[in-house]
């Protein structure tokens, strides 16, 4: 039997130097890791809309989808993730955790200390060089 296939877009919320973060349910696939919110691209969605939408279920805000981070694919040995990382930029709104049990807000090197989903990681590894290359080239 083929495994299914999931394209799921992930948006990196940052405020004042933090970044949003959040906590798996116990009871879902990847149970109690932390992820960047987001989820399942539908059927006639682009990343963005399926990204706006997704964050305005979870947490109730309305956001711009911004600069594109990385695509990771993992192997979960009940499905393949293609996950799509990009930085979602907060319009309006306040959160509420409509689909997590925890969030948080934490900086770049504070990142390090959750343990992620695996297909995470290289949008982890994007977010760092990006913020690397925006310091080096802001005067
Ligand atoms: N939203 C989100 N999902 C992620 C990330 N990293 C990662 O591996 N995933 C996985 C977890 C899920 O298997 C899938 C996204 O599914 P989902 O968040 O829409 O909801 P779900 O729990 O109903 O998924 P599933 O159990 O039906 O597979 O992608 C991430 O950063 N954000």
């Amino acid at each position: 039997m083929n495994k299914p296939r999931l394209v799921v877009v992930a948006g990196v919320i940052e405020k004042q130097g933090n970044y949003f973060i959040a906590q798996r349910f116990d009871n879902a696939s990847q149970g109690g890791l932390w992820e960047f919110p987001g989820g399942k691209i539908e059927v006639g969605e682009t990343p963005s809309q399926a990204l706006e939408r997704e964050l305005y279920e979870e947490l109730a805000i309305r956001t711009v989808t911004g600069l594109w981070l990385a695509d990771s694919v993992f192997d979960y040995g009940d499905k393949i993730v293609e996950l799509k990382g990009y930085l979602s930029h907060w319009q309006q709104g306040e959160i509420q955790l409509n689909s997590h049990q925890q969030m948080a807000w934490v900086s770049l090197s504070q990142l390090g200390n959750y343990q992620f989903c695996a297909a995470d990681y290289p949008i982890i590894t994007a977010l760092h060089d990006y913020i690397a290359l925006k310091s080096h080239t802001e005067v």
